[in-house]
């Protein structure tokens, strides 16, 4: 960068030794009627002016590489941080916002960096070099220029505090839009069924609209302001032909002089008029600076602890809930969980039921520190697991989720996603184990692209993946969240009894909706009122407690219902 600067300041100082070489030609061959030295001057600005043009083009050269590093490096950072952050930041911001941060704000700044930071610095030297030449010109065509610059101060603090506000207005709506084209992306299904579209088409054009309007505010305001600072050194300019030209009659200037001085603020026009384009630049990249920021400054809570302590050499995958407690961020203390006590042995399948809205899916985000508890603590063979460092605590317990997100990447990339290092052999147990015999029919086996751009899969299918990625790194603890939902009576029966060898050598918690999943575990708790209400077998459950009893009875009921 200091290259690039030295270098466009070398380029401007070039330009302004041309008017000063135009002097000598004006005030010597052309005065005095002898062109004895012109061709060394007249050689002297072709090389100066070579010169020149060969610093300009060395300036672009030396800043792109900076400036796309800078890029590139401030983009990682960001999207590392994304994926360290809680999800309780990812529940409150919209993806859409996060995506133009990443893409459009960083842009904004490599541009800045790369243009705007290096004539910032150089256009304002090379006003005051401009300036002290006129000074040294004469001391009157000097303060004309000065006097000219002045009103540039105010102009700018008054416009400057205005962009910013239209700035940061237009980078968020650019935000809000990409989330609409990102919702009707992900959400085509819905709206096509829905026959609603039209609805979302309608908001895209609102926000689209609003946008245009920024815009052309934005352009509005620049405009004013180029306008204002475009006249200035024309002023400069009149003032000095008419001071000048007096002179020259008084005998006070040569006619080189003038000549030379007019030429100087000439070539000051492009340092000055910049100053409109620049300071929409700096506004910009100052507001993508502090929404870039807004991300990477959001805290890290759940992290290793400074000293991680570790399993015990031969984990067992015995998982204790103690008097657990939880309340998401934001509402006021209320909690969803009000002190879980859960024992799961060793091996042992326990299917956690409950009423829809109960905390199940909270309580199993738990385990794995996908948020922290607020109160009481989970324990993994007798240690916190706050106390595990992340990477241990996540190679230990393996989660699948009610969703199972599919990448755009191969089934072989996207079922080793669930372990570090997880070899072909790896891929291929844990597929056989998932019951996801069907990858050997895909067009490319393993290789075969699925997720956004690749072959779609039926519900079972990507539930089968799902699992083999939980399953992967062999962990000891597995935590499957529903992992029957959204499957037809057909695909259910073959999950099942995938799910059968999965479970035969884990400790699983598992959140069941249906009474099939109830009959693979060993236990069933039951959850409501944010505790453990019931817990024990399901035929003795079902035997003794009638709210469990009316539970499943609903529970069928809903499937039933999704069946029909
Ligand atoms: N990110 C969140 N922020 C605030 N509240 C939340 C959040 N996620 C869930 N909740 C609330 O916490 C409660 C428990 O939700 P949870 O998803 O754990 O229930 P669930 O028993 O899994 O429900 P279901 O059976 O319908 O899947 C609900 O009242 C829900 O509105």
């Amino acid at each position: 960068m200091l290259g690039s600067g030295t270098a466009v300041f070398c380029s401007m100082l070039c330009g302004l030794a041309i008017p000063l070489l135009i002097q000598r030609i004006l005030d010597g061959p052309v005065a005095h009627h002898d062109t004895g030295g012109l061709a060394l001057l007249v050689t002297g600005i072709a090389v100066v002016g070579t010169g020149e043009a060969l610093l300009f083009y060395l300036r672009r050269r030396l800043i792109a590489g900076p400036s796309t590093s800078v890029e590139a490096r401030l983009r990682d950072d960001l999207y590392h941080h994304l994926q360290s952050l809680p999800i309780a930041f990812h529940d409150r911001w919209q993806s859409g916002q996060l995506l133009s941060r990443a893409v459009s704000d960083l842009s904004t700044l490599r541009r800045f960096i790369a243009f705007a930071l290096i004539f910032l610095i150089t256009n304002t030297v090379v006003l005051v070099v401009g300036l002290v030449v006129l000074f040294v010109l004469s001391p009157t065509l000097g303060i004309i220029s000065l006097v000219c610059a002045a009103p540039l101060i105010l102009i700018s603090t008054l416009y400057e505090s205005k962009y910013a506000v239209l700035a940061r207005r237009s980078q968020d709506q650019n935000g809000d839009l990409a989330t609409t084209v990102e919702e009707s992306v992900l959400g085509v299904r819905v709206l096509k069924a829905f026959g609603r579209g039209r609805h979302l088409a309608d908001r895209f054009a609102r926000e689209a609209k609003e946008l245009r309007r920024t815009e052309l505010r934005k352009v509005h305001t620049v405009g004013l302001l180029w306008a204002a600072i475009i006249v200035l050194p024309e002023f400069a300019i009149g003032g000095q032909l008419l001071f000048g030209t007096f002179a020259i009659v008084d005998g006070t200037m040569t006619v080189g002089t003038l000549v030379a001085g007019v030429a100087v603020a000439t070539y000051l026009r492009w340092p000055t008029d910049s100053i409109g384009w620049l300071l929409a630049e700096t506004n910009q990249a100052a507001t993508a600076a502090a929404r870039y920021f807004e991300v990477l400054d959001a805290e890290i809570t759940i992290t290793s602890p400074a000293h991680p302590k570790s399993l015990p050499a031969k984990a067992r995958g015995h998982v204790r809930f103690d008097d657990v407690r939880f309340a998401y961020p934001g509402s006021e203390g209320e909690e969803v969980l009000r002190g879980i006590n859960l024992d799961l042995r060793p091996g042992e399948t326990v299917a956690l039921v409950g009423a829809t809205g109960s905390g199940k899916t909270t309580l199993t985000a738990l385990v794995g520190r996908l948020a922290d508890v607020t109160g009481g603590r989970i324990t993994v063979d007798g240690v916190d697991v706050r106390d595990l460092d992340l990477a241990d605590l996540r190679t230990t317990v393996a989660t699948a989720f009610e969703e199972p997100v599919l990448f755009s990447a191969s089934v072989r990339e996207n079922v080793a996603l669930g372990a570090t290092g997880a070899t072909e052999a790896d891929v291929r147990q844990a597929l056989q184990v998932a019951a996801a015999d069907f990858v050997d029919d895909l067009p490319w086996g393993l290789d075969t692209r699925i997720g956004e751009q690749g072959l779609s899969l039926s519900g079972g299918q990507r539930q089968r993946l799902a699992l083999a990625r939980a399953v992967v790194g062999r962990p000891s603890v597995l935590v499957l969240d529903d992992p029957l939902s959204a499957l037809d009576v057909h695909t259910e029966a073959e999950v099942e009894h995938a799910l059968r060898s999965v479970l035969s050598d884990v400790t699983a918690l598992v959140v069941a909706h249906r009474s099939s999943t109830v009959q693979l575990a060993d236990r069933v708790a039951m959850l409501s009122d944010g505790k453990i209400t019931a817990i024990g077998h399901h035929s003795d459950l079902l035997a003794t407690n009638e709210n469990y009893r009316a539970m499943l009875s609903t529970m069928d009921e809903e499937r039933d219902e999704v069946v029909a």
